[in-house]
C-alpha cells in the first residue's frame, strides 16, 4: 500500500485527505444523516431500505462515529464505527469497534477514499483505547489490506426434513414448546442469550438498542415469509426457560403438493435438551419441505443430532473479520488453552504502531503481553493474529499456509495449542 496523506495516521482531528483537491472526510453532524444513508444506499445499488430498518439503523448509527467523505457538500463516501463487545476466550467481553455502513458512490471509486475512512477509523479507535476492530464484509477481498483477518467462520444449511431424522437426548421429550409473540417473549429471550454471551468468542453483548435486531421484520423484507414466529422451550416442572427459537415460514405449493420452508433466524438454548427439542419442533413443521437457517456455528451440535449431515448441505461462509488495534491489550484481554510463553515478531503496515516484538505470557488464568527486545520465536503479521485470537483457526494451520513462519523451533505448536478454543468461535449476525 502507498502512504498518502490518506493512509498516513492522523494528528488532527479533521484530515483533508489532500490540500490541493480530492473530498474531506469529517465526522458528519446528527442533521446529515438522510444524504449520508442515502449516499450508503446507492454505494449498495440503490434499492430502499425498509422504513422499519432505516430507523433502526438511525437509532444505532452513532452520529459521533460516523464518517462521511464529501466532495464539497456532497457526501461522496460513508463510513461508521460501532461501539460493540465481543466475547473473547476465557469469557471476557472486550471493546470493539465495529466498523460498519461502508460505502463510496461509484464515481469516486479507486481513490482512496475506503482507505482514508478506514484511517480514520483506526485512529479514532486507538484514541479511545478498544483493543480490537471487527466488520462483517460485502466482500472478504476487501479487508486483510486493513490488517483483518477471519476470525469466525458459520455454516449456512439447508436440511430436507424428510430425509434427515433427529435422534435427540432421551430427556428433551418432556421440554415443554409454547408459540409466543416475538415482541412480548423479546426480554426473556434476551437474557438467555446474554447468558450465552461469554460462553461463545465472537459472540456480541447486546448493546442498548441492539435488542431490537434480532426482531426486525419489515413487511417489505418478508419476500413471501410469514411474520417473525418464536417458540419457547420451557422445563414443564419449573416453567424455567432453556431455549427459544424465531423463524418464519414461506409457504410453496406445486403440483405435487406443498413444498414451503422453514427460514431459521436464532436459535438458542441452555442445555442440550431445550436445544434438541427446539431443532425437532422446527423439523417438524407441516407443509414445509426444507429449514434453512443462515447462520449457525460450524461446530453446531445439531450436526450431531442429525441422521445424516450430509444432506444438510452444510456451506462454510465467513464471519467475523478482526483486527488487533492494540495487539498488546488485545492479547492481554483473552485467556489462553495452555500456558504460553512466545515473542511474537508482529508487521502492521497499516496501523504501524503495533510493528514490533511482543513477549505474549498467558495461560487459563490471565496473560500480559509486552514490547521485547529478546529475538523473535513466531513471525506473523496483524492480520494472523487477528485470524487466530479467537481460536477458530490455529496458528498451525496458517503457518502451513506460509502465513506464520517459526523463527525457533517448538515456538509453533506451543503458541498454536494455547491460543485454540473448546468451541468455535462465532458471531450470530452481521452488523
Ligand atoms: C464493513 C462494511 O460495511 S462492508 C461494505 C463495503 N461496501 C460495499 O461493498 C459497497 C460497494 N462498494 C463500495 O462502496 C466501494 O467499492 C468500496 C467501499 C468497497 C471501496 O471503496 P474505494 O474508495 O473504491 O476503495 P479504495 O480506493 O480506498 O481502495 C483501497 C484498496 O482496496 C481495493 N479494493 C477496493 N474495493 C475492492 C473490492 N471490492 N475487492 C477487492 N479490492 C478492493 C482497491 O483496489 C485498493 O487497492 P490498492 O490499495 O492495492 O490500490
Amino acid at each position: 500500500m502507498t502512504d498518502n496523506a490518506y493512509t498516513r495516521p492522523r494528528t488532527s482531528l479533521r484530515s483533508r485527505p489532500r490540500a490541493d483537491e480530492g473530498p474531506e472526510v469529517r465526522i458528519r453532524s446528527a442533521d446529515e444523516w438522510d444524504p449520508w444513508f442515502a449516499t450508503l444506499l446507492r454505494a449498495f445499488g440503490g434499492t430502499e431500505a425498509s422504513p422499519e430498518g432505516r430507523q433502526l439503523w438511525h437509532d444505532l448509527a452513532e452520529p459521533e462515529r460516523s464518517l462521511g467523505a464529501y466532495d464539497g457538500t456532497a457526501v461522496v463516501g460513508t463510513a461508521g464505527a460501532l461501539s460493540l463487545r465481543v466475547a473473547v476466550p476465557g469469557g471476557s467481553v472486550v471493546p470493539m469497534a465495529g466498523v460498519a455502513m461502508v460505502g463510496v458512490l461509484p464515481t469516486h471509486r479507486r481513490r482512496g477514499l475506503l482507505t482514508a475512512l478506514m484511517r480514520r477509523l483506526l485512529d479514532d479507535s486507538r484514541e479511545r483505547g478498544e483493543p480490537l476492530a471487527g466488520l462483517t464484509a460485502s466482500e472478504p477481498a476487501i479487508y486483510g489490506r486493513f490488517g483483518y483477518g477471519l476470525a469466525t467462520q458459520r455454516i449456512r444449511l439447508a436440511v430436507p426434513r424428510h430425509r434427515v431424522s433427529l435422534t435427540p437426548p432421551p430427556d428433551s421429550g418432556r421440554v415443554r414448546l409454547r408459540l409466543v409473540d416475538p415482541a412480548e417473549a423479546a426480554a426473556a429471550c434476551e437474557q438467555l442469550y446474554a447468558a450465552r454471551v461469554p460462553l461463545r468468542p465472537g459472540m456480541l453483548e447486546r448493546q442498548p438498542g441492539w435488542e431490537r435486531l434480532p426482531l426486525l421484520d419489515p413487511l417489505a423484507d418478508r419476500n413471501g415469509c410469514s411474520p417473525l414466529q418464536c417458540v419457547l422451550a420451557e422445563d414443564p416442572g419449573t416453567g424455567l426457560l432453556l431455549g427459544y427459537a424465531r423463524y418464519a415460514v414461506r409457504p410453496e405449493w406445486d403440483a405435487s403438493g406443498p413444498r414451503g420452508t422453514v427460514e431459521v433466524r436464532d436459535v438458542e438454548a441452555a442445555d442440550p435438551a431445550g436445544y434438541a427439542a427446539l431443532w425437532s419442533y422446527l423439523m417438524d413443521i407441516d407443509l414445509t419441505e426444507t429449514v434453512v437457517a443462515d447462520s449457525r456455528p460450524v461446530d453446531d451440535p445439531l450436526l450431531h443430532l442429525v441422521s445424516d449431515a450430509r444432506r444438510c448441505e452444510a456451506r462454510l461462509l465467513d464471519g467475523l473479520f478482526l483486527r488487533p488495534v492494540d495487539v498488546g491489550a488485545a492479547l492481554e484481554a483473552r485467556r489462553y488453552a495452555a500456558p504460553v510463553d512466545v515473542v511474537l515478531d508482529v508487521v502492521d503496515a497499516f496501523c504501524p504502531w503495533n510493528t514490533g516484538r511482543w513477549r505474549l505470557s498467558g495461560d487459563a488464568k490471565g496473560a500480559s503481553c509486552l514490547r521485547t527486545g529478546d529475538p523473535a520465536e513466531l513471525a506473523l503479521t496483524v492480520r494472523e493474529l487477528g485470524t487466530a485470537y479467537l481460536g477458530g483457526t490455529t496458528l498451525a494451520a496458517l503457518a502451513a499456509a506460509g502465513r506464520v513462519r517459526e523463527v525457533r523451533a517448538g515456538a509453533l505448536a506451543a503458541a498454536s495449542r494455547a491460543f485454540t478454543g473448546e468451541v468455535a468461535p462465532w458471531l450470530p449476525h452481521s452488523f
